[in-house]
């Protein structure tokens, strides 16, 4: 097997390109390359490692013919276009643990930076200036702290704060109460934090609900003498606005770590009384970054080497223990998925996929998403994983998922129908020996067969005489029969017959074959 190739594209702790090597990956660390040499060169590589610089946009994920997963080194993805990666099938997932410490540390120390202004002090000081009388600061003890976004780093930010004897409100709309109180925050509305915290810290991701969330309107309904911290996302603050608050003196301070626009080198609060800012260094911590790229690494490497998904932000997780139990099933599923969509024609509304036995034991997520996978293969050769599941509500196909605990006629089997014009059909599968994926039933008929390479399905009217027919034709055809599996609904009646061939049946044999005697449908299939 030839081995993964990664790309590191951003400055990553040098763990990140041991753990890959060591877990069977060829790496290459090129960073600072523009968005034109990085669409040259990722056509080659299986899996991109980034942090916040690269931009995955959907031109880059188009020249990225080979590539199977995006790992961020760190929590924030919108540097990633998700919906172009699902649609393509490639995997993003992000750490969404290894940096909140560090940068919920940051966000206190911008605090306190802001509470005594910090850096003015020490440059004025080292000017030899020695401004005893012109700092005079603020306590943060028994100060609020408005907090708006109350997850991973946030709830850091508040165990700190509490420490620090400050009172916490914080606004976020998926806070639970119970939360809250486990916290030992008061949960507010936007309103009441901005009418009440002396200082604010932002720690929501950057979506369509939060751009803006500090907007002009807002910030004026802040507190006189406000000072706010941003380590979270740039689109968060109206920049402009901000400064006109620092100018007015509404706003006493702001301290930022993101801008709208990055790298910021020039920007209109440069230089503004109250304003001090870091480079996006939140995450810029030694021991977060040994962290995020060590868990990245494995992350990627366990998904490339293993089939195991972690993090991942487009596509049910699989832990590294789970992946070798479903890989049989999911090649189970994703061959009765095909099955099924080769040999339906009419549009279908609803697809069901009912596991019974031991199969119901396991993470249904995946084998749910390998059968819309095979069902769907057949309207897009680039349907995988990860992007059926969006193909399938982008289509408005609505799945259904249903679990038999008890088992019946099989240790385990899964069923997948679909609701057609002409009804409900289904078809069925087991594994044997819990490895080998078997066909079982097929439209209420018992048929037996392992679904592989091309095949040849034919229903017909059982009699005498069909199966020589067919044997010589295929035989005159030159081609060659593998396996002959035959099922029928009762003697005389409906008969199922699938035969597993060496070489591609032509549309000149499949009629031929259309046109013996008592032959009602004939398909060529592959697997
Ligand atoms: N400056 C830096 O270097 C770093 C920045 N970050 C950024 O910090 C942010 C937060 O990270 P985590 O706490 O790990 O994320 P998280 O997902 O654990 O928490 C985000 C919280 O925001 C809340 N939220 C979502 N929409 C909201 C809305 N409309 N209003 C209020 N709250 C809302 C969510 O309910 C969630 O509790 C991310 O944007 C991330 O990119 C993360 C690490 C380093
Ligand atoms: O993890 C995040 O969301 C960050 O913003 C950290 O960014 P970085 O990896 O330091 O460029």
């Amino acid at each position: 097997m030839t081995k993964p190739k990664v790309l590191i594209s951003d400055k990553m702790d040098p763990n990140a390109t041991r753990i890959f090597q060591e877990r069977g990956c060829d790496v290459d660390v090129i960073t600072g390359e523009t968005p034109e040499e990085l669409i040259a060169r990722i056509g080659q590589y299986d899996g991109l490692a980034i942090r916040s610089s690269t931009k995955v946009t959907k031109a880059v994920l188009d020249a990225a013919t080979n590539l199977k997963v995006v790992g961020r080194a760190g929590i924030g993805v919108d540097n990633v276009d998700i919906p172009a990666a699902s649609a393509q099938g490639v995997v993003v997932m992000n750490t969404p643990f290894g940096n909140s410490i560090t940068t919920a540390e940051h966000a206190i120390a911008l605090m306190f930076a802001l509470a005594r202004q910090l850096p003015e002090a020490n440059a004025q000081t080292q000017a030899g200036l020695w401004p005893k009388n012109g700092f005079m600061g603020v306590e943060v003890t028994g100060k609020t702290l408005g907090l708006i976004g109350a997850g991973n780093i946030g709830s850091i930010v508040a165990s700190r704060a509490l420490g620090l004897k400050m009172k916490v409100v914080a606004f976020d709309p998926f806070l639970t109460p119970e939360r809250a109180v486990e916290m030992g925050v008061e949960k507010v509305d936007l309103d009441g934090l901005l009418s009440r915290a002396d200082f604010i810290t932002l720690h929501t991701p950057l979506t369509d609900q939060t751009r803006n969330i500090l907007s002009a309107e807002n910030l004026a309904k802040t507190k006189k003498g406000v000072r706010i911290v941003n380590c979270a996302r740039g689109g968060l603050i109206d920049e402009a606005a901000l400064k006109a608050g620092l100018d007015s003196g509404h706003i006493a301070g702001a301290a930022l770590d993101v801008f709208q626009t990055e790298p910021a080198k020039d920007s209109p609060l440069f230089g503004t009384p109250g304003f001090i800012c870091t480079p996006h260094l939140g995450a810029s911590t030694t021991e977060a970054q040994v962290n995020v790229a060590l868990q990245v690494a494995e992350q990627m490497a366990d998904f490339l080497v293993n089939g195991g998904v972690t993090n991942a932000l487009n596509m049910p997780s699989l832990s590294a223990e789970e992946a070798p139990k479903l890989k049989p099933y999911m090649a189970l599923a994703e061959k009765l998925g095909s099955l099924v969509g080769q040999l339906t024609r009419d549009s279908v509304p609803r697809i069901s996929i009912h596991t019974e036995g031991a199969a119901t034991e396991l993470n249904g997520k995946p084998i749910t998403a390998a059968v819309l996978a095979g069902f769907m293969r057949v309207q897009s050769a680039t349907v995988n994983m990860v992007n059926a599941p969006f193909l399938a509500k982008d289509r408005g196909l609505e799945v259904r998922e249903v679990k038999t605990e008890r088992e019946g006629d099989y240790h385990t089997l899964i069923r997948v129908s679909v609701k057609t014009e002409a009804g409900e059909r289904s078809v069925a599968g087991t594994l044997f020996n819990n490895v080998e994926p078997r066909l079982v039933e097929m439209f209420g008929i018992k048929v037996e067969a392992e679904l592989t390479g091309h095949m040849m399905y034919i229903v017909n009217e059982d009699a005498p005489g069909f199966i020589g027919r067919i044997g010589t034709l295929l035989g005159e055809s030159g081609i060659n029969i593998g396996t002959f599996n035959l099922g029928r609904r009762n003697a005389g009646g409906e008969a199922v017959l699938l035969l597993s061939v060496d070489s591609p049946v032509s549309a000149e044999v499949l009629e031929k074959a259309q046109r013996l005697p008592g032959v009602k449908t004939v398909k060529a299939l592959s697997f």
